[in-house]
C-alpha cells in the first residue's frame, strides 16, 4: 500500500507540474491522510445471459492505478468518437486513469476515462485490483484550480464532443450533493461510486442513505 501511495503521489506531482502548478499542489490538497482503497474484484466466468461485470462509469475521484490479470474485459471509451477500446492486458503493468474530481478541477484538461468491464465469458475467472487515490474524506475540493491556463486544452474538441459530453453527463449525474461555496465534499462524491458501478448493490443496501 505504501508503494502504491508513493507511486500515486508521484503521478499527481507530474500532473501538477503539467498544469503549471507547484509539484506538491495535490499532496497539500490531499492532506495528511489521503483516502485510498484497494479493491480486489473477482469477475466469475458466466454464461452470456448473465449481467455480471461493471457498468460504464467514470471513477469519481482523482487517480486510479489498476492491476488486472490476463483475462481481459476492461474497456475504455475514446472521448472523441465514443468507441469502446479494449485494454489489452500486459504483464507487470498498471492501467492509470483519471477520475471525475480531477476532470472538474482542471476544467476538463484532464479527462476522466469512461470505462466498463464486459461480462466475463472467457471460461476463466477474472481478477482485478484497482487502487483508488483520493483526498482525505473531509477535504474541501475547490470547484476549479485558480488561474489555471486552459489555453493548452487537448484536442478532444471535435464535432462529436457534445454527444460525448451528454453521455458522460448522464453517467455522472450525482445523487448526492454536498457542495457549498467553498467546494464539494470528497467523501460524499466518492460514495457515489457504489451507485454508479454497482447499482444493484446500492438499491439493496444504500437506497435510503
Ligand atoms: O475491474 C476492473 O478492471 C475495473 C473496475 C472499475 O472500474 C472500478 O472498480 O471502478
Ligand atoms: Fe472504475
Amino acid at each position: 500500500m505504501n508503494q502504491l501511495e508513493n507511486l500515486s503521489h508521484t503521478i499527481m506531482e507530474a500532473v501538477a507540474l503539467s498544469l503549471g502548478l507547484k509539484a506538491s499542489y495535490f499532496r497539500d490538497l490531499f492532506g495528511e491522510t489521503p483516502y485510498y482503497r484497494l479493491k480486489c474484484a473477482k469477475y466469475p466466468s458466466v454464461n452470456k445471459a448473465a449481467t455480471i461485470g461493471c457498468g460504464a462509469h467514470k471513477d469519481t475521484g482523482f487517480l486510479t492505478v489498476l492491476f488486472q490479470d490476463m483475462v481481459g474485459g476492461l474497456q475504455g471509451q475514446d472521448p472523441a468518437t465514443g468507441q469502446w477500446l479494449d485494454t489489452k492486458p500486459i504483464p507487470d503493468t498498471f492501467i492509470v486513469t483519471m477520475g471525475e474530481a480531477i476532470e472538474k478541477m482542471t476544467g476538463g484538461l484532464y479527462h476522466a476515462t469512461v470505462h466498463r468491464v464486459l461480462n466475463n465469458t472467457s471460461g476463466r475467472d477474472r481478477y482485478s485490483i484497482p487502487f483508488f487515490f483520493d483526498p482525505s474524506l473531509n477535504a474541501r475540493i475547490p470547484f476549479e484550480i485558480e488561474n489555471l491556463d486552459t489555453s493548452a486544452e487537448l484536442d478532444y474538441t471535435t464535432a462529436k464532443q457534445d454527444q460525448v459530453d451528454e453521455l458522460v453527463h448522464s453517467l455522472s449525474t450525482s445523487s448526492i450533493d454536498d457542495s457549498t461555496s467553498q467546494g464539494w465534499s470528497s467523501g460524499a462524491h466518492i460514495f457515489e461510486t457504489v451507485h454508479r458501478c454497482h447499482p444493484e448493490v446500492y438499491a439493496r443496501w444504500y437506497n435510503k442513505v
